[in-house]
């Protein structure tokens, strides 16, 4: 159904103890670009874990897709990329190995994925590399790899903790553009950025999250239209601080 949001997230909770993320209603129509805005500590990285199906929430429905992941966790899964903020390789693989590897986590063959695996590590820069151990990566590097891994299965929904940190200009763009072209193709991307320049220059809509609720949301235009003039960052600092 073309009308079926890419994700749904009704009463989302999660406590540690105490409340990360607390009765989240958030909604990603398919082909947006939406980024997550929050203060540290705001819940961003739990909702995006129990999104990618790594921690179970304590109450409330993930529907990516239509289709509940509690329900059908494998079918909900196959649609998600998720990019963590602390992504792990395998050191002694070289990249094509570990895309291969990944690809096989997603029952794709080596000669099938081969492909794919070429055309994204040529996007990310990455084929003068593809000779060495990904033990020796700069952290840009890693990172970028770790990105195709999670494209590797051509998912719908691209979920991204903290994509561009740690990358250097030339490497951030190479990302920026990878995402865009995503969402033109019809595919749907989410983020969480503390650059809000970022969301300001990328994202259709935007949404901060504080103490695990969602505070404001909207495109950049609606945000700023009940304070004129007002930067991404006025507005944040404003909706975040201290009351
Ligand atoms: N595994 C855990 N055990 C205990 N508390 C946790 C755990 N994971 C997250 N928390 C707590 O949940 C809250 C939300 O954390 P979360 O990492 O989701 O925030 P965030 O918005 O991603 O922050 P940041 O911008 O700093 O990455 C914080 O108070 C954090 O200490």
């Amino acid at each position: 159904m073309p009308d079926t949001p890419a994700l749904a997230l009704t009463g989302l909770s999660k406590h540690f103890g105490r409340p990360a993320v607390d009765g989240l209603d958030l909604l990603v129509r398919r082909g947006e670009f939406y980024a997550l805005l929050g203060p540290n500590g705001a819940g961003k990285t739990t909702t995006l874990r129990m999104v990618a199906g790594l921690l179970a929430p304590d109450a409330g429905r993930i529907e990516v897709m239509g289709i509940d992941l509690a329900l059908e966790p494998t079918a909900a899964k196959r649609k998600i990329a998720y990019l963590p903020d602390d992504p792990m390789l395998y050191g002694k693989l070289k990249p094509y190995e570990y895309l291969e590897f990944v690809a096989g986590l997603w029952g794709i063959e080596g000669a099938a994925a081969e492909p794919r695996a070429r055309e994204l590590l040529a996007w990310l820069d990455l084929e003068q590399h593809a000779h060495e151990l990904t033990e020796g990566f700069s952290r840009g590097m890693k990172q970028k790899l770790a990105l195709a891994g999670a494209l590797i299965h051509a998912p719908e929904l691209l979920i991204l903790d903290e994509p561009l940190t740690g990358l250097d200009a030339g490497a951030a763009r190479q990302v920026k553009d990878l995402l865009l072209s995503h969402v033109q193709q019809g595919g749907t991307v989410i983020l969480t950025t503390h650059i809000l320049e970022v969301a300001e220059r990328l994202a259709g809509r935007i949404g901060i999250i504080q103490h695990g609720r969602l505070i404001a949301e909207g495109t950049l235009d609606e945000l700023r239209a009940a304070t004129p003039g007002a930067t991404l960052e006025d507005l944040f600092l404003r909706l975040t601080g201290p009351a």
